[in-house]
This record gives C-alpha cells, sequence and structure tokens, in this order.
C-alpha cells in the first residue's frame, strides 16, 4: 500500500503512470490531427530509440533486456491507442494461439483483438472492413509456407503493412495421464514441425488434424485421452498438464506472420518488398523476370512457387527482396517486371521484422 510519505518506488510508479496519461493525451492529439504514425511505424521507431538507448546503457544492452523493454513500450503504446486506433485485429484464434502471441507482440496486448477460426476468415475480416488490421502465418522454418495464407493472396489483393518472426516452441498439453493418451491433436503446420519427436515419443497415438493449436488444446482439456500440440500460454487458458515441453525438431523454429492492412509505410531504411507475378507459360519467361532483380542488384530474401488456383501447370511466385517501393531502384524494377509478367501485384512494402 502507497503510504502518506511515498517511498521511492512509489515516486518513481506514479511518474511513469503521470507519463503514461501525458503520452496517451499526445497520442490523442497526433490522431485528431491525423499524424499518428501507424504500428508498423511505431515499431520501427522503438527500435531506433532502443538502439540509442542501448548505445548509452550497459545493463539494458543484454539481448533479453533489449526485448523486454521493447515489448513493454509496446503494451503501453497499444495503451495509449485504446479509442483511436488501430481498431480490432484479426488472427486465427481461439486466444493463445501462436498467430494471437505474434499479434501481442507486434500490436501490444491492450489492442482490441478479433480472433477467428480460420485464415481466410482472416482475410474476409480485413477485406469486408469489419477488422483493421490482420496477422496470419506466412512461412515456418521447418515447415516452409504456409498453404491457407499463400492460397488467399493468390485469390484476393490483400496488403502487407508489416511482419512478425516468433520463435515457435511447441507443448505437448495434456488433462489426462500420459498413458491414457491415444490421440494428439493439433494444427496441421505443428505437428509438421514436431514430427521426429511424436513419432520417437508416441508411435501409436494417432495425430489429428484440426483448425488451430488452440482448437486442440479446447479438445485436450475435454477429453483425457486427447493431448495436444500447443503453446504454454494456451495450456494455462486450459488448465492443462505440460507433459512435454520444446518438442519441436529444429531448436531454431521461428514463424513468420505477415501483418495485413490498409497503414502506410514509410521508408525506415531497413525495409523489404512483397510481391506476387505469374508469368507467361513460355520459355525464359521465369528467367526474364528474375534478371530484373539481379540487374537492380535486389537482394532476394523469400522465393516460393504456388500453383495458380483454378489452373493446370501455371504457377504463381511470391516473391520478397530488400528495399522499399520508395526507393528508385525498387520503383524502375516494379515498372520493368510490370512489362514483361502477365500478372503483378505488390504486396507491401514494410520495415524488416527482428527476432
Ligand atoms: O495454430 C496456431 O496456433 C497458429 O497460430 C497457426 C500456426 C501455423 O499455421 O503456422 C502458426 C505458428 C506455428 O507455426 C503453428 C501454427
Amino acid at each position: 500500500m502507497p503510504s502518506s510519505q511515498p517511498d521511492t518506488l512509489d515516486q518513481l510508479d506514479l511518474q511513469l503512470l503521470r507519463l503514461i496519461q501525458q503520452r496517451r493525451k499526445h497520442v490523442k492529439t497526433l490522431a485528431d490531427a491525423q499524424s499518428l504514425p501507424s504500428v508498423g511505424q511505431s515499431n520501427a521507431r522503438l527500435d531506433q530509440l532502443l538502439d540509442v538507448f542501448c548505445r548509452d546503457s550497459t545493463e539494458a544492452s543484454e539481448k533479453k533486456s533489449v526485448q523486454s523493454l521493447r515489448q513493454t513500450l509496446q503494451h503501453i503504446d497499444s495503451y495509449c491507442r485504446l479509442g483511436v486506433g488501430p481498431g480490432a485485429v484479426s488472427f486465427l484464434g481461439p486466444k493463445y494461439s501462436y498467430s494471437h502471441l505474434a499479434a501481442i507482440k507486434y500490436f501490444g496486448d491492450a489492442t482490441p483483438f478479433a480472433p477467428v477460426a480460420t485464415i481466410p476468415a482472416v482475410f474476409d475480416a480485413v477485406h469486408r472492413g469489419d477488422a483493421a488490421g490482420g496477422l496470419v502465418p506466412i512461412e515456418n522454418s521447418t515447415d516452409g509456407r504456409v498453404v491457407d495464407t499463400l492460397g488467399m493472396f493468390a485469390r484476393r489483393h490483400m496488403q502487407i503493412c508489416g511482419e512478425v518472426l516468433l520463435p515457435i516452441h511447441h507443448n505437448l498439453l495434456a488433462s489426462g495421464r500420459r498413458d491414457q493418451i491415444t490421440e494428439i491433436h493439433s494444427k496441421p503446420q505443428a505437428l509438421s514441425q514436431c514430427r521426429v519427436w511424436l513419432a520417437a515419443n508416441f508411435p501409436a497415438a494417432a495425430l489429428i488434424e484440426v483448425g488451430s493449436t488452440t482448437t486442440a488444446a479446447e479438445s485436450a482439456a475435454q477429453h483425457a485421452h486427447i493431448a495436444a500440440v500447443a503453446s504454454l500460454p494456451a495450456g494455462r487458458e486450459y488448465g492443462l498438464d505440460v507433459l512435454n515441453q520444446n518438442i519441436e525438431d529444429n531448436r531454431e523454429n521461428v514463424t513468420r506472420f505477415a501483418v495485413l492492412g490498409r497503414d502506410e509505410t514509410h521508408p525506415t531504411g531497413k525495409d523489404k518488398t512483397s510481391l506476387l507475378f505469374q508469368v507467361e507459360h513460355q520459355p525464359g519467361a521465369l528467367a526474364g523476370a528474375m534478371s530484373v532483380f539481379s540487374q537492380s542488384q535486389l537482394n532476394l530474401t523469400w522465393i516460393e512457387s504456388f500453383p495458380l488456383p483454378g489452373s493446370r501447370n501455371e504457377y504463381l511466385f511470391f516473391v520478397e527482396f530488400s528495399g522499399h517501393r520508395g526507393e528508385n531502384r525498387v520503383a524502375t524494377a516494379i515498372d520493368q517486371l510490370g512489362t514483361i509478367t502477365r500478372r503483378l501485384e505488390i504486396l507491401g512494402s514494410y520495415p524488416v521484422a527482428v527476432l
């Protein structure tokens, strides 16, 4: 209890609270003047501030401390934005799915979140304007591309305004005993990321694919014979026991999420651009498109081919490279690409995520 003679800790906390209130008022003023930076721009700004801060402070420079300072500032920012934007953010739920954890990492935990049941439903919510933004898994370091997400980009034009990198540590969660487990439920991507561990430790269990890792946790809470592969916070939410922790086959298991939304993203100096294109079905067409990147000295960070929905032997190519579409050499390369491709969509230019 704070006493009538506040000690130093109370005084500092009161100062912090007053500063946060002051910051919230300032955010409102910026929003009223239509000059509030987007969450993505604000995150990039926080990274720059933290770089400067860590250069001056030896205590804060440890990677873990930087991450928790960054997360604290982001939570404060999301609190300050309450009521002024960005509005609800949609993702594959229920709560405590990895998509939810990634959304908290990017938007801060005071953001109004709107979980939905499928990845296509995230695209629909953003497209219809029911959600101001969305967040979808796009690729995983162990398992590769997330097909549902690429399929939706192929079908519907959607802007990417940011990305999140989230280390993924899976857990085997259950309400029953280990010897009762006959089924292990999870999203196909999560089961695949633990394939070797599951085969070695539960060779007789049936692997059941469900809509998300937290849907699996819900089932595990209702049935003693079902275990779920899901996050620790999902296990806490459903009161499950942790039978095994960190069961992913690859210790460096990381999923990259795309942030969907209409936020404008100005160049920050550390940006990337995502686009998709389709070339004519003729010899050398893909090589021609790729030579545009090499001639413009654009460093590709991702390339993925994806069957064009509704066709045979035709592919879309998803490409990401360093640079912002506001830079001349990027704009020129995109113009050139436009002249030699059958379809070209610029999904977005946005700040590169830090792990
Ligand atoms: O099911 C979840 O928890 C999700 O957020 C989806 C998803 C995915 O499909 O890649 C996200 C991250 C992990 O790679 C596993 C599952």
